[in-house]
């Protein structure tokens, strides 16, 4: 369902971030991204949704090549990725309930619809009761589990996380995890970069290993690999 071909990402400033990535991810599975800092998982990471171009290489998300997409065909597989940041970037003067429609409303979807859904996601997140707030007012885990509605309320085939944990305790960390299986028992892909040895260890999912910019270890049920 994702596939990265010969890939290869040199920043303007000729660092090399990703030195000829291969991988291929199927539906529904879960994906721990790890490897030292600076190794280049948030390249892999934004390669994957398009925020970066490669330089090389194609990247296929069901058979479409993201790199070769006009800028007008971009929001059409856009849709089908939802993504998740370390630091949530929610829209902070919207209230949370906002913040999840707005894909919806984007995308103009029926006003009954949209209501329905956002309440849905929410529920899902446990914070429904939560819907007017704004993001400031709640804590950084709930902040997070409202980023987590807001990537799945187009029901997209794969979740992209750059560190999702890395800004809470390991608690509200927990937290997210449990979510983000959930998502995946239903059907949904996950990708997930992380620093987190506890939960890569403890999950016993796919485990790529980028050390510069190259993958050095693939493995189903995989371990962390470092110290933590
Ligand atoms: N926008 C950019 N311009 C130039 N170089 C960059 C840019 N973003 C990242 N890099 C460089 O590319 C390499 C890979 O960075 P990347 O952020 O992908 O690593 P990472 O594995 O995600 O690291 P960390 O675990 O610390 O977040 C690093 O040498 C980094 O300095």
């Amino acid at each position: 369902m994702i596939e990265m071909k010969d890939v290869w990402k040199a920043y303007p400033n000729g660092v090399m971030a990703v030195n000829g990535i291969d991988i291929h991810i199927e539906k529904g599975e879960f994906v721990y991204i790890v490897g030292p800092s600076g190794a280049g998982k948030s390249t892999f990471i934004k390669l994957m949704h398009r925020e970066v171009k490669p330089t090389k290489g194609k990247i296929l998300i069901e058979g479409i090549d993201i790199t070769k997409l006009r800028n007008r065909h971009v929001p059409k597989v856009r849709r089908k990725l939802g993504v998740v940041f370390q630091d949530f970037k929610l829209l902070p003067k919207l209230t949370v309930y906002e913040n999840v429609a707005f894909a919806l409303e984007v995308i103009e979807e029926h006003p009954r619809y949209i209501r329905k859904r956002v309440m849905d996601v929410l529920d899902l997140v446990k914070l429904k009761h939560k819907a007017r707030s704004l993001p400031d007012e709640l804590s950084g885990g709930e902040q997070q589990r409202i980023s987590i509605a807001r990537s799945i309320v187009n029901n997209p085939l794969v979740v992209i996380a750059d560190e999702p944990t890395g800004n809470l305790d390991p608690e509200n960390a927990w937290g997210i995890m449990e979510i983000l299986e959930e998502i995946n028992e239903s059907g949904t892909t996950i990708v997930m970069a992380t620093h987190n040895k506890d939960i890569v260890n403890t999950m016993k999912k796919r485990v790529i290993a980028i050390e510069g910019g190259m993958v050095v270890r693939d493995e189903q049920r995989g371990e962390y690999g470092y110290e933590a």
